[in-house]
């Protein structure tokens, strides 16, 4: 049987993660995670921080913490939020560990015996003051084409004109203010993915089953101008995997370090031994190497749309030019972007709703909802409190949670708190487990096919066929006269319970175990066979009254929200 690997987006260190991010990542991934392992599907699923690079090190500046511990803090905190959401990685690991220092050392030295990696002379700004490089970004002054004085070294944000660090008049360092700043001679390895670009193109040209997003931005890259060009895939910065050939030393490297892009992605692989390592998994090379077993893993990468070119083309780079048996990427999800009330997400701007203040105002369950039958797939979507408002009231609170409790309360008056046991199945109810059938058939379609929003659509489908059911057959009116029929109707409607649960598991897993803990049911697996599904609570079956599942939320609450989260966090 087919084994699934699955990995996120690993989320960068600087800061706790926006909806945008998790959306675009973290959450489809657990969603996907979850369905495939309610299918009884064997599934290794990783994520990690990404913690290496300049921001990286800004972020831990400002904090007035060394760089090391500033990312150390950073990943519990992630990590505890993550757990917050339910995101139910295998293991999360960290960029920074040592499993991703050598593998990342060791795949450079693979690239380099195949003669793909390039050394290039380079001029770059040096600031004495700082003792460092600067990275373009890092530098501003005035703008020789507009006269804008806060213009950045790759671009002016007054009048957009691309720049180079040294066109500025007047530059300085942004970390320290320094205005002496000098061109100094700088050597930096590229890998030469120029000469990969027949192979990537053919390769990508082979996935007609993925995202347009995902191969149109691989075959803009491919093609756009002169086509694919080498990357550098070092930088002059302290915070870093040191630059090594293997566990050799690498000449004219010293104190350099691999850019982030290079080292984040061989994380995956490297998360996979960190499993291993931790005691959780005994086999990483199963998983990852085809000569060691890896044939039979479908491997799937979940991301937002600004990271596809580094999973379509290159890390595909690094796997294909290191000439070692390595998994390459079968299917690539990517998403556009969750947009917050008319504006960007933004980390760097604080700017939008964070995963800690979320899970502060509200449970998990409900963002996962909204967020996944919301999720930016064709296009941008966008956030307001209005739609979060009225989304989750109506399918959480209108129509699932009410459906559960109509039924369960009615069946306690009438009944009591067990599973009634007179009367036959009729038309209706037939008509009803063939309709409920047909949808799951769907919704598993939906789901093999990751289509996120109709996964969502169908589940919310399915649940209000059970609504629809109550409406037209009124127990409550046919218990007057034909007590026996009533009690068919509220034996059918109580089994949609735990089915509903084991659907609903991967968006709304808290929600899903409270309903099999309510209907005191242990192990529901999955209803590969519907009608035989809806008899798994026998007449004389006892359950309980759920607490109120979901709560409306308010228009108070709404509108302090919206307030709340309208500036800028500190
Ligand atoms: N607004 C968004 N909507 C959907 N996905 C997003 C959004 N912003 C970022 N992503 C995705 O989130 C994942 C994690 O991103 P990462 O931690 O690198 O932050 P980022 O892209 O730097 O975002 P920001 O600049 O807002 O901090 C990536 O796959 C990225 O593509
Ligand atoms: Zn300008």
């Amino acid at each position: 049987m087919t084994r699934h690997l699955i990995t996120s987006a690993i989320p960068y260190i600087n800061g706790i993660k926006h909806l945008g991010n998790l959306v675009g990542s973290q959450l489809p991934a657990d969603l996907y995670a979850r369905y495939l392992r309610g299918r009884g599907q064997e599934v290794l699923f990783l994520c990690a921080t990404d913690e290496h690079g300049t921001p990286a090190e800004l972020a831990a500046a400002k904090a007035g913490k060394p760089v090391e511990e500033y990312c150390a803090e950073m990943y519990e905190t992630q990590a505890r939020i993550a757990e917050g959401f339910g995101l139910s990685f295998d293991h999360f690991g960290r960029s920074s560990s040592p499993q991703n220092r050598k593998l990342t050392q060791h795949f450079a030295g693979a690239l380099a015996d195949q003669g793909l990696i390039e050394e290039v002379s380079q001029r770059q700004i040096y600031s004495p003051t700082d003792g460092r490089f600067l990275p373009d970004r890092y530098v501003e002054g005035t703008c020789p084409n507009c006269g804008f004085e806060d213009a950045r070294g790759d671009q002016c944000d007054n009048c957009t004109k691309q720049l180079d660090p040294e066109d500025l008049i007047n530059p300085r360092s942004t970390i320290s203010g320094a205005t002496d700043l000098e061109m100094r001679e700088t050597k930096h390895l590229f890998l030469r993915q120029s000469k990969l670009k027949d192979e990537l193109d053919e390769w990508i040209t082979t996935k007609t089953d993925w995202p347009v997003l995902t191969t149109s931005i691989a075959k803009k890259w491919l093609h756009d101008g002169d086509g694919l060009q080498d990357r550098g895939i070092t930088r002059d910065l302290s915070w870093g995997v040191p630059v090594k050939r293997g566990d050799q030393d690498w000449p004219g490297m010293e104190g350099k370090v691999f850019y982030v892009w290079f080292d984040a992605p061989i994380e995956y692989i490297a998360c996979a031994q960190e499993w291993v390592d931790a005691g959780k998994g005994s086999d990483w090379e199963s998983w990852w190497r085809t000569d060691k077993g890896a044939d039979d893993v479908r491997y799937t990468q979940f991301m937002g749309k600004d990271n596809v070119p580094f999973h379509t083309l290159s890390f595909p780079a690094t796997i294909k030019g290191s000439g070692e048996p390595w998994k390459l990427v079968d299917y690539i999800k990517s998403f556009n972007y969750l947009t917050y009330d008319g504006g960007q997400f933004s980390t760097s701007r604080g700017r939008g709703v964070f995963m800690d203040q979320a899970l502060e105002i509200l449970p998990a369950d409900y963002w996962r909802w909204w967020l996944l039958s919301h999720a930016p797939e064709t296009s941008d979507a966008e956030f307001t409190w209005e739609n979060f408002q009225a989304s989750v009231n109506k399918d959480l609170a209108d129509v699932l949670g009410n459906f559960i409790s109509r039924i369960t309360k009615f069946c306690r008056s009438k009944f009591g708190e067990a599973v009634p046991e007179a009367g036959e199945y009729g038309e209706a109810e037939k008509a009803l487990i063939a309709d409920i059938t047909a949808r799951v058939a769907r919704y598993e379609a939906l789901m093999d096919a990751m289509e996120v929003r109709k996964s969502a659509a169908e589940l919310r489908g399915i649940w209000a066929a059970g609504n629809e059911y109550l409406q037209a057959q009124a127990p409550w009116t046919t218990f007057k006269t034909d007590p026996d029929k009533a009690a068919a109707q509220v034996r059918l409607a109580l089994n949609l319970i735990p089915l509903y649960a084991v659907l609903s598991a991967p968006f709304i897993p808290t929600a899903a175990a409270s309903m099999l803990d309510a209907m005191k049911v242990a192990d529901m697996p999955w209803p590969d066979d519907v009608p035989a599904a809806l008899g798994k609570l026998a007449p004389g079956h006892a359950f309980e009254v759920p607490e109120v599942l979901f709560a409306k939320i308010t228009d108070e609450s709404r509108e302090e929200w919206a307030e709340r989260f309208a500036g800028k966090r500190d």
